[in-house]
């Protein structure tokens, strides 16, 4: 199983992974968890390229190919090993923050992108994406509050942006109906949690 935790900025994806992880733990599933752009040393390196607040002039696409290939070796280095060795792998954002982010907010075409990513996925899809609706000025809201927060460049960009990462996901989530589903991520915690334990668990059983 292969489930991805999808989302704008502050919608809590990372804090319900963490408590989606210690449920699995608890119930002696194996997992790892990991995240996007990252999770390993050299797709780290490519997130500190891509996201240094002083790269103002990156161009679109460059970005693009970035995330890109920070998840080909990711995939290669960490997801495929978990996978065949039959771990659920727990990841924070994959392909659909590149069609949200980078095919419909920057504009590049989501359609693009899809064609980009397959070079470095070769088919590799989750099984499970759980898509986190927050209203973006709720999820900025909650990222202004947290001053542990790192901010980088893409935290930065206008309200306009993130209004536009919010309806690329809404395209996305029309393309895959079946994979994706919708959490209502401005509930509390715990709530969120119970909706997103209830999907896995009727994932894990089928
Ligand atoms: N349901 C919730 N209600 C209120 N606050 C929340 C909720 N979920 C998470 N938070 C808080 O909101 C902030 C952002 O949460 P989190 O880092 O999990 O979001 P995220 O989706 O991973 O964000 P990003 O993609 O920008 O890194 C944190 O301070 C977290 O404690
Ligand atoms: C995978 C991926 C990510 N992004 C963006 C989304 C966020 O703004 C940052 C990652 O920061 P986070 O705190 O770890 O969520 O990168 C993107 O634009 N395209 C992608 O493919």
């Amino acid at each position: 199983m292969f489930i991805t935790f999808e989302g704008p900025e502050g919608a809590g994806k990372t804090t319900i992974l963490e408590m989606v992880a210690k449920a699995l733990e608890n119930e002696s599933f194996s997992y790892i968890q990991t995240r996007e752009p990252g999770g390993i040393r050299i797709s780290e390196a490519i997130r500190s390229v891509i996201l240094n607040r002083e790269h103002v002039e990156m161009d679109a696409r460059t970005e693009a190919l970035l995330y890109a290939a920070s998840r080909r070796q990711h995939l290669v280095e960490r997801v495929i090993p978990a996978l065949e060795n039959n771990e659920i792998v727990l990841c924070d954002r994959f392909i659909d923050s590149s069609l949200a982010y980078q095919g419909y907010a920057r504009n590049i075409g989501i359609q693009e992108v899809w064609d980009l990513n397959q070079f470095a996925i070769q088919n590799c899809m989750p099984t499970l994406t759980l898509y986190f609706d927050i209203a973006p000025e709720l999820g900025l809201e909650r990222i202004a509050a947290n001053k542990n927060r790192e901010v980088n460049r893409l935290d930065e960009e206008s309200i306009l942006f993130h209004k536009r990462v919010y309806e690329g996901y809404k395209q996305v989530l029309q393309m895959f109906p079946n994979r994706i589903k919708r959490v209502d991520a401005s509930q509390s915690m715990d709530a969120v949690f119970e909706e997103c334990w209830k999907i896995i668990t009727t994932h894990l059983k089928e």
